[in-house]
This record gives C-alpha cells, sequence and structure tokens, in this order.
C-alpha cells in the first residue's frame, strides 16, 4: 500500500477540502432503542450520544446485539421503540437512502462489472452531481485512500484489502455526516487488517468523520476507538474511553472481554470511601481502590495480567508457583499457582521479558490499588 503523506498535509491543508457543511462528521443521539423478533429481545433499550467527528465502537460477543443497533440507525431494521437523530433531525422513520447515512460492511458488494473508478463514482451518480464536481471528488478519494492508480482496475483485478479500501472509498466519496461500518475488516488476514485499521483511522481523523464500528476484536476496538461500547444481551454494559474501560470495568464482564481479568475470589475486610482493603481466599491482604460493598461481603477482585507486578516475598498479596512461561515478542505471559487456595485458580501475568521468571520458581505478587476492580459476588453477603 502506498504510505500517505496525510499528516504532513493534516497541519495546514488538509487532504480533501469538505465541502462546506458536510465535509467534518455530525452528531448522533439514540434514545431507548429496541428491538425484539418473535419474544426474543435483540437490543433493549439502547441509548447513547455520539459526538461529530467521533470514532464510536459497538464492541460485543457474537449475538449481542451490535449488529442489530448498526442496522437501526442505518435504516435497514425498523426498531419497535426508540428515536435516533442525526445532526439534529430525527431519522427514526426514514428510508434508509433518505437518511445519508454511509454504509461499509465486511462483504463489500462492489459491481463487478464496473472499474473501481465506476464503483466509487456510482453514489455520486445517483445524487446527479454535476461531472467536474462528480471527478474531482471521486480523484480525491481514490488518492486518500491510495488508488489512483488502480482506478481502472475491475474489482476482481485487486485484492481483499484493496476491494475493502473501493468499499470505504465508495462510502466515503459522498461525504455523509456519519459512516456506518460492520465487521468491514472481517474477511481479511491479520496484517492486512492491522494496515487498514491504520487508513481508516488515518483517513477519519483527517475528515473528522463521525463513524460507528462493529466488532468482536478487542484489539481492533482499542485501536481505533475513541468509545466504545460494551455490548452484552442486547444491553451496553458500560460506553466508556478504551482507558477507562480498561482500568475502571464497571461489570465482571467488561473486565475480562476487555483484558482476560484475573477474577480473585475474598471478603472485604475494610471498606473506607477511598479504598477496598480485600482478604483474599489465597490468605493475603489486597487493596482496591473501587468500592466492594459492606464488610464481610463476598466479593471478586479482577486485575489484569499486565497490571500484576512481582515483588519481594512477603511485600505482595499472593505467593505462588510459576507453572508456564511464554515469550510473545517482548512480553512474557506467566502463569502462577498461587498457595493457600486450591479454587482460586491459576493467575495469569504479563511482564517484559526481561523480568520472565522460571518455571518452579516461587514468586510474589502484587498490584497497584489503582488497577485492581472489586465485583460483588451475586448472592454472596
Ligand atoms: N432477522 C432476525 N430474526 C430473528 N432473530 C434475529 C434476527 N437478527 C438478529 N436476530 C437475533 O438477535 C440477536 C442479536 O443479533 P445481532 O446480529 O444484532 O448480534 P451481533 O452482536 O451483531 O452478533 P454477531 O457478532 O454474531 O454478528 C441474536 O440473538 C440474533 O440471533
Amino acid at each position: 500500500m502506498p504510505e500517505l503523506n496525510l499528516k504532513s498535509q493534516h497541519a495546514s491543508s488538509p487532504a480533501v477540502s469538505p465541502p462546506p457543511g458536510t465535509g467534518t462528521g455530525k452528531p448522533l443521539s439514540v434514545t431507548d432503542l429496541r428491538k425484539t423478533y418473535s419474544g426474543l429481545t435483540a437490543v433493549d433499550t439502547v441509548s447513547m450520544e455520539i459526538a461529530g467527528g467521533e470514532f464510536v465502537t459497538f464492541l460485543g460477543s457474537s449475538g449481542s446485539g451490535k449488529t442489530t443497533t448498526l442496522m437501526m440507525i442505518a435504516g435497514f431494521c425498523e426498531p419497535d421503540s426508540g428515536s435516533i437523530v442525526v445532526g439534529g433531525r430525527d431519522v427514526t422513520r426514514l428510508a434508509p437512502q433518505k437518511r445519508g447515512l454511509g454504509f461499509v460492511f465486511q462483504q463489500y458488494l462492489l459491481f463487478p462489472h464496473m472499474t473501481v473508478w465506476e464503483n466509487v463514482a456510482f453514489p455520486l451518480q445517483l445524487r446527479g452531481v454535476p461531472k467536474a464536481e462528480l471527478r474531482r471528488r471521486v480523484g480525491e478519494t481514490l488518492e486518500i485512500a491510495g488508488l489512483s492508480a488502480m482506478a481502472r482496475r475491475r474489482p476482481r483485478e485487486l485484492s481483499g484489502g484493496q476491494q475493502q479500501r473501493v468499499a470505504l472509498c465508495r462510502a466515503l466519496v459522498y461525504r455523509p455526516p456519519v459512516i456506518l461500518m460492520d465487521e468491514p475488516l472481517g474477511a481479511l488476514d491479520k496484517k492486512l487488517r492491522d494496515q487498514l485499521q491504520t487508513e481508516i483511522k488515518r483517513i477519519q481523523q483527517e475528515l473528522g468523520l463521525t463513524v460507528i464500528y462493529v466488532t468482536h476484536d478487542q484489539e481492533e476496538a482499542l485501536v481505533l476507538s475513541d468509545r466504545i461500547a460494551v455490548m452484552r444481551d442486547g444491553l451496553i454494559d458500560q460506553f466508556d474511553t478504551p482507558r477507562e474501560l480498561f482500568e475502571r470495568p464497571r461489570t465482571p464482564f467488561v473486565a475480562d472481554f476487555l483484558g482476560a481479568a484475573n477474577f480473585l475470589p475474598g471478603t472485604v475486610q475494610q471498606q473506607t470511601s477511598e479504598q477496598t482493603l480485600v482478604r483474599l481466599d489465597t490468605g493475603g491482604l489486597l487493596n482496591a481502590r473501587s468500592q466492594g460493598g459492606a464488610e464481610g461481603a463476598q466479593i471478586r477482585a479482577a486485575v489484569q495480567p499486565g497490571r500484576l507486578r512481582l515483588c519481594t516475598p512477603g511485600d505482595g498479596f499472593c505467593t505462588g508457583t510459576v507453572e508456564t512461561v511464554t515469550y510473545v515478542g517482548t512480553l512474557v505471559r506467566v502463569t502462577v499457582r498461587p498457595a493457600g487456595d486450591a479454587a482460586t485458580g491459576l493467575v495469569r501475568l504479563e511482564l517484559p521479558a526481561g523480568q520472565a521468571p522460571v518455571i518452579g520458581e516461587q514468586v510474589s505478587l502484587t498490584a497497584d490499588p489503582d488497577d485492581v476492580s472489586v465485583f460483588a459476588v451475586e448472592g454472596g453477603g
């Protein structure tokens, strides 16, 4: 893929000058959106406010309601109730083509008999854009996506990644106020995905687009998004920045889905307004910043593998024996069998490779209270 020099252009003049009033993404708000399919609730009162120019991702496991929510915003699926407002205009009952939104799906849906140029020009022709204007816009859009040299090719003469970029161009070319993308990189291999993620993010920032993106890939969501809505069973568990989701997960599901957290069982020993002191089932004491409930309440303390550290014996909240050590580039993944409680299970750590312990070594573990979240155990006092 040709390296685009959008960064340097960004400071002075954007690579594409957005037509007045249409180039920058518009805000979007969704209120109490709900959809059921013969008794099954696919989306359950989803509400959110998205700012103009924001990149928002719906992240969740299969069947959590991501696509249904996106399709309701797009207009391809009628909500049972709720409303959708784009740039101050209520579009809830409008046909998809009247909402003026752009779409990019996993299937590229390019016209096979048309060239790249013709595919990208198509939405402008539909809208009756004058020829000179059309030529300028198609040319600019292809350039942004690094496709100018391929304008005369047909889709079958392109790689999967190139075809997906054409699909992206087709959505970008008429500068919609919001672009909706449903797993657009789902069919591509990892390397191409990484490349295109960078391209999508760069173009989005360059043009100030509002993007709503659907994926079940946590890493992709973290790389691309200003904010992520983590969905489960048709509801948004948490809608926050990647950092907040990672550092302050509000539910065990978010802690687990975002970072494959360790969950350590214990009881609240002392609760102050600032901290929770937890007596772990393994015997040690662990401080957490978040609220854990009344003293004696059963909880689970969640901490991400990358936030655990090795420490000198006696300083940590738990000791244990190293069971596995796996090198992953500059990091090492370590599992530790904690002493004191067989039910706690293995604790997973991610350490800089230079700090790797050896299998069989006795280690002590510690964590900063800011990195520990505490969740009540349902029915647990
Ligand atoms: N047309 C339909 N008819 C009946 N049930 C549907 C229909 N579309 C979706 N569902 C159901 O609604 C729920 C949410 O589906 P949805 O496709 O929104 O989930 P998703 O999070 O996008 O999943 P995936 O990642 O697998 O695409 C699922 O239980 C699904 O089976």
